[in-house]
């Protein structure tokens, strides 16, 4: 709608009152004022600061508040509103410059009904033209204008507002992989002037130690990835930004001379020829069902990437169309960001405390006021040991970013620096157990970790081991629950987990826990007894992993069960025996060995044996092993199997698993992602298996598995993101 001129003077026709809505109400006013002023002092902390102080999922409800009202009175979107501009400002630290073409934002979408909705317009208004999709990550980064004229980088620039950002030239030049010369191929020669637009980030595995570097320099740290790249590169001094390990993705062109591409994917052929970073992990698609897989796929792996992902950007391939389609003041109409639900929220550490665990390793949690996150209520978060406390930079009564990540337990990412309170104090470690005041030690000098040394009596430990038997991937004791655990022990019914599989009815009635109101057995004591005589003949490798040895999960449990085939021949093993057997080694032989020469340990054995818990493999040395022989490396991750069972499964087979590849390698088993083993495996012509073929592998033996393995030079797949058309 056009404002210039007299039209703002003149009369409204009844059709222009009409499309102008209702007159805004004085209270919409008020509010409109308000979150547009909220949102334009966030943009100055998130723009210029790179320092926010809420999170994004707080500032995108802000900014869809705005956009609702401004559905209802639409006399409130004037040009000037958030909604309709290009949310960002520049600093006056660095020289503005205008950029040739303008940058734009995007449109988002949070549910597919909107995203819909976008892809019915877009065919709608295609004219007939086919349209395919192409389906990209949205790098969580910060966005930049890098101009080449006559192929060399001559700036480098912030997107600002859009038109005007700022100068970061010598930044960018210390970034790793961005080119200062392009290089040309015959299809794609080195056009005369071209504006790369591309997204700068931090990888996600240095965060941490960025972090760490910071805090103990006495700075603030970055609140998370996206401002540390964007607090990186925007330094007054280049040489900060060097030492920073920053990466870019190019993923667009702004003005171009001597170039024109007809498809989006083609411009990106054209910026890897040139010598640009481009994502080897985008594809088009020629359907929207297509597209919501690429979505669903990436919201499954999104924590796979080297980057931080806030969703999936998809374009309309052919520039031909994007043309027609065009842009508004803020955004293309031929593209949309697919927003996946936020992970992080900010909240309040109001303590941390410390847990004992069954080893009893003392780790420090955060205590939060109560925020949802990814589907579920977050109060505590683990802090893992003292360090990593100092290493966050985190102090009592900070605003913190805490992150939740599907079903990964959650996390304090850093504190929110600018919402410190003058009163927010230090954690320290306390020198005594929280439950049985014995002084706490470090295990050997220098460990991270530090522990309650009083194993035998420490209620925590005892509770945590009891507890633990009833795990899954221990004796699966379904009726033996925290709260049964803590009344056993508390009722003085058992003194310690050697009690357990000895327990009887009168014993269990001891306790308030197990006795129904009228005095009667529970249910829940019925259930405990039938569960345990049941648990009596898990196989050996659960027992073992049951006693709560160090460094003994399931792995190293299945290792020694396989091995020795009783608990008898394990306890009389000496330290060489036990480092000797394939997959143990000298840690786990240690704390296997030392483990059984403690007198209490040995009783728990005892008194289990007594009760007639079995402690030997009876069919251990018939299981067939197919795979006797084989030596097998892991690589990238598989969609069925955790690295582990992937492990398990191969060692349970009598396969070897070993971390290199070598000329000695039998097969290496490639999953998502795979890192430098798989092109060593394609140098050597090692056999490669994907994980269909490592599914042969494991239920056909090594014969079936070598006629699917795939030898030598892999097709080159990078960029090639064009389906078959
Ligand atoms: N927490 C805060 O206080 C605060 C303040 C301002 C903005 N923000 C965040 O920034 C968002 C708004 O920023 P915006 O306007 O830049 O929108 P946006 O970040 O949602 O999307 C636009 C940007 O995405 C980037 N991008 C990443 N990968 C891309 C790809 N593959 N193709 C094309 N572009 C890609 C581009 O740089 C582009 O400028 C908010 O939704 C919020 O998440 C947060
Ligand atoms: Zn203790």
């Amino acid at each position: 709608m056009s404002t210039s001129g007299n039209e703002l003077y003149a009369t409204p026709t009844a059709e222009q009152v009409a499309a102008a809505g209702a007159e805004p109400t004085a209270a919409a006013r008020q509010r409109h004022r308000e979150i547009s002023e909220q949102i334009d002092d966030h943009q100055y902390r998130y723009y210029v600061l790179d320092a926010p102080t809420v999170s994004d999922a707080e500032y995108d409800r802000l900014m869809r508040e705005l956009e609702r009202l401004e559905d209802e009175f639409p006399a409130l979107r004037t040009p000037n509103s958030p909604t309709q501009r290009v949310g960002g400002t520049y600093s006056t630290q660095f020289t503005a410059v205008e950029h040739v073409e303008r940058m734009l934002s995007l449109s988002n979408a949070v549910t597919a009904e909107e995203l819909t909705a976008w892809a019915n317009r877009v065919e709608r208004e295609a004219g007939g033209a086919r349209v395919s999709y192409l389906c990209e990550l949205k790098v969580d980064g910060l966005a930049v204008d890098l101009v080449y004229r006559g192929g060399r980088l001559v700036r480098g620039a912030t997107r600002g507002d859009g038109r005007t950002g700022e100068d970061i030239t010598p930044n960018v030049r210390t970034v790793d992989g961005i080119p200062d010369e392009l290089t040309g191929s015959d299809e794609f020669p080195v056009p005369a002037l071209v504006e790369v637009r591309g997204e700068i980030y931090f990888p996600v595995e240095r965060f941490t130690e960025l972090n760490a570097s910071l805090v103990e320099q006495g700075k603030p740290p970055f609140a998370n990835p996206r401002n540390a790249a964007a607090g990186s590169l925007r330094q007054k001094d280049p040489r900060i930004t060097a030492q920073r390990p920053l990466r870019l993705i190019v993923h667009g062109l702004g003005a171009r001379e001597g170039f024109e591409p007809a498809r989006q994917s083609e411009a990106y052929a054209a910026l890897q020829a040139w010598g640009l970073p481009t994502s080897t992990r985008w594809r088009v698609v020629s359907s929207l069902s297509d597209v919501q897989d690429y979505i669903a796929y990436y919201g499954k792996h999104r924590h796979q990437v080297e980057h931080e992902i806030d969703g999936v950007v998809v374009k309309v391939d052919e520039v031909s169309v994007q043309r027609r389609l065009g842009a508004t003041s803020k955004a293309p109409r031929w593209a949309i960001a697919y927003k996946y639900p936020p992970e992080e929220v900010n909240t309040k550490l109001t303590d941390i405390q410390v847990s004992v665990g069954r080893t009893g390793r003392v780790t420090p949690y955060a205590v939060l006021e109560p925020v949802r996150v990814a589907g579920s209520t977050v109060t505590f978060a683990t802090l893992h040991n003292a360090s990593e406390v100092k290493r966050k930079g985190v102090l009592i009564g900070d605003t913190v970013v805490v992150r939740k990540a599907g079903d990964v337990i959650p996390e304090v990412v850093g504190p929110v620096a600018d919402l410190r309170p003058a009163d927010a104090r230090e954690f320290v470690m306390p020198s005594r157990c929280p439950e049985c005041d014995t002084p706490l030690r470090p295990e050997k000098e220098g460990d991270a970790d530090i522990r309650c040394p009083n194993a035998r009596y420490c209620p925590a430990q005892r509770r945590e081991r009891v507890f633990h038997l009833a795990g899954p991937e221990s004796f699966d004791i379904e009726a033996l629950g925290y709260k049964a655990a803590t009344a056993l022990l508390d009722d003085g019914v058992i003194v310690d987990e050697g009690d357990l599989f000895g327990l009887d009815a009168k014993q269990l009635a001891a306790s308030p826990f197990f006795v129904n109101k009228d005095g009667t057995l529970g249910s829940n004591a019925q259930a405990l007894l039938e569960h345990l005589a049941a648990a009596k003949s898990t196989p050996l490798w659960r027992v073992l992993v049951g006693l709560s040895i160090r460094r003994v999960g399931p792995v190293a449990a299945r290792a020694l069960a396989r091995e020795f085939s009783s608990i008898e021949r394990i306890a009389n093993a000496d330290r060489a025996e036990l480092a000797a057997a394939d997959g143990v080694g000298p840690a786990i032989a240690e704390a296997v060995h030392d483990w059984f020469t403690v007198d209490w340990h040995r009783e728990i054995i005892d008194k289990w044996r007594a009760a007639g818990v079995r402690m030997a493999e009876e069919h251990a040395d018939d299981e067939p092993r197919p795979l006797a022989g084989s030596t097998i490396v892991v690589t990238g991750s598989l969609a069925a199997y955790s690295r582990d069972e992937a492990i398990e499964e191969i060692q349970s087979r009598g396969g070897k698993v070993t971390g290199s590849v070598s000329r000695k390698t039998d097969f290496v088993v490639v999953g998502e992602n795979p890192g430098s083993k798989y092109d060593k495996a394609v140098a050597l012509k090692v056999p490669v298996l994907d994980e269909d073929g490592f599914a042969v592998l494991l239920s056909d033996g090594p014969e079936a598995a070598a006629e699917r393995a795939q030898v030598g030079p892999a097709e080159d797949t990078t960029g090639s993101g064009v389906d078959a058309e």
